[in-house]
C-alpha cells in the first residue's frame, strides 16, 4: 500500500505519496517536535518529513523500518522518488534559478578587524533563498567564521564595503539585536556561559523578546515550559539542563546542542551553524542535525559552516561554498564536499 504523507497545514504541493509502505498498526502518537494522526494510510503532522523519512538523495532502493512510535511502525521497501513536497534533501536542493524569494543577498562584502585594520573578507558573494540550505568550507583561516560573525554584527570587525540585505532590508544598518529579532540567528563555536542566569530564565527572556516585537503576549513560566519540553525531547536533552546556568559547566557538545535549542526556541529565518558538529559524539551529532532538520520549512534557511563532510551527510545541501582568503572561490552541489574530503583543498582551489 502507498503511505501518503501530508504536511500540515495542508498546501497541496507539500503532498506526496511514498509507494509500498506498510503499516503494522495504527495509532494516536506524540512525537519529539510534532504530534499526528498516524492512520493506515495518511499522517497529518506540523512538521516536515524529514526526522521521519530521512531518505538518501540517491534514487537507489531503499529499505527502512521506521519506528514512528510505541506500537506504530512502518516498513517500506522501494525506490524513492520523491514527487514533490518535503524531506530534508530537498529543503537544500532547490535550484538557483528556482522562484523562491531571496531571503541574505551579499554582495562584494568587505571586512577588517576593527583594531587592527586587518583585512579578512575580500569581496565576498553569496545569495541564499528561503528553504536553501548551504555550507561554507574552507581551509582554517580562510575566514568562514568571520564572515558570519561579520553578518550577526560582530563588534570585532569593521564592514568597509560591499552590502548585506536581509528580508530585503539593509542588515548593516541593524544593531546585532536587531538583526536577531528580524530572524537571524547564530550559533557561535565557543558559545558562551552566563553565569547566575538559568537556561530556562535565558530562555524564556529570548523568546519573550522576540514575542514583543512581534507584538505577542508573554508566554509565562508553565506555558513555556510546554512550548520547550518537546523541543528538549528532540535533542535528546536532560530537563536537568534547563536549572543550569547558561552553558556554565557544559560540555562542548552539551553547549552545543543548547545552541541549537535556543535556534528552535527562537524559530530564526536563517541559523547559521558554525561548526556544530566540532566535540559532536556520533549520537550526539545525529540527535543535533535530526533537531535542524525538523526545524526546517520551506521558508526558513540554513547556512552551517564545517570542515567535515559527514554534517552534511545528516543536514544534506543543496550549495556548497569553498572559502579562500576572504572570498568565496568556488561553488557547487554536495559532490563538491565529497571531492574535497578525498583530495583536498589543492584539488579544488588555487592554493
Ligand atoms: N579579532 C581578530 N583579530 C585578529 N585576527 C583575526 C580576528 N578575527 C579573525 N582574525 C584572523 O582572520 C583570519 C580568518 O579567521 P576566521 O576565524 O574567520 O577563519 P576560519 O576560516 O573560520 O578558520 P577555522 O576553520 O580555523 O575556524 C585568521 O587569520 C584569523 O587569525
Amino acid at each position: 500500500m502507498a503511505l501518503n504523507v501530508q504536511i500540515y497545514p495542508p498546501i497541496s504541493s507539500h503532498t506526496k505519496t511514498y509507494p509500498n509502505f506498510t503499516v503494522k498498526s495504527s495509532n494516536f502518537c506524540h512525537f519529539p517536535i510534532f504530534s499526528g494522526l498516524f492512520s493506515r494510510n495518511s499522517l497529518n503532522f506540523t512538521r516536515n518529513a524529514s526526522d521521519l523519512f530521512p531518505f538518501p538523495r540517491s534514487s537507489s532502493p531503499n529499505q527502512q523500518k521506521l519506528s514512528i512510535c510505541s506500537g506504530v511502525s512502518a516498513e517500506f521497501s522501494s525506490t524513492l522518488v520523491p514527487e514533490s513536497g518535503h524531506d530534508s534533501s530537498e529543503f537544500g536542493n532547490k535550484k538557483e534559478s528556482d522562484s523562491s524569494a531571496v531571503l541574505l543577498e551579499v554582495k562584494d562584502l568587505t571586512a577588517v578587524v576593527a583594531e587592527s585594520g586587518q583585512k579578512i573578507l575580500n569581496g565576498v558573494n553569496l545569495t541564499i533563498r528561503e528553504g536553501e540550505i548551504h555550507a561554507i568550507m574552507g581551509k582554517n583561516g580562510s575566514g568562514k567564521s568571520t564572515f558570519s560573525k561579520v553578518l550577526v554584527g560582530h563588534p570585532d570587525y569593521e564592514v568597509t564595503g560591499g552590502s548585506v540585505v536581509f528580508k530585503g532590508k539593509n542588515l548593516l544598518d541593524m544593531e546585532p539585536e536587531e538583526r536577531s529579532h528580524a530572524g537571524l540567528f547564530m550559533s557561535f563555536q565557543s558559545p558562551v556561559e552566563i553565569p547566575g542566569v538559568s537556561n530556562m530564565d535565558f530562555l524564556r527572556m529570548a523568546s519573550n523578546a522576540q514575542r514583543e516585537k512581534l507584538g505577542l503576549k508573554d508566554r509565562g513560566p508553565l506555558e513555556f515550559y510546554g512550548f520547550l519540553s518537546p523541543k528538549l525531547s528532540a535533542l535528546n536533552m536532560d530537563p536537568k539542563f534547563l536549572d543550569r546556568n547558561v552553558n556554565e559547566g557544559f560540555s562542548g557538545g552539551e553547549k552545543k546542542r543548547n545552541e541549537i535549542l535556543q535556534l528552535a526556541v527562537l524559530e530564526a529565518d536563517l541559523a547559521i551553524l558554525d561548526e556544530i558538529d566540532s566535540g559532536l559524539d556520533v549520537d550526539a551529532l545525529q540527535d543535533v542535525a535530526k533537531a535542524v532538520n525538523g526545524l526546517l520549512t520551506s521558508k526558513n534557511s540554513v547556512l552551517m559552516i564545517t570542515h567535515y563532510q559527514r554534517l552534511l551527510d545528516y543536514i544534506r545541501p543543496g550549495f556548497v561554498h569553498i572559502m579562500e582568503d576572504g572570498n568565496v572561490v568556488k561553488t557547487g552541489d554536495v559532490s563538491l564536499a565529497k571531492q574535497l574530503e578525498k583530495e583536498g583543498y589543492k584539488a579544488i582551489t588555487s592554493a
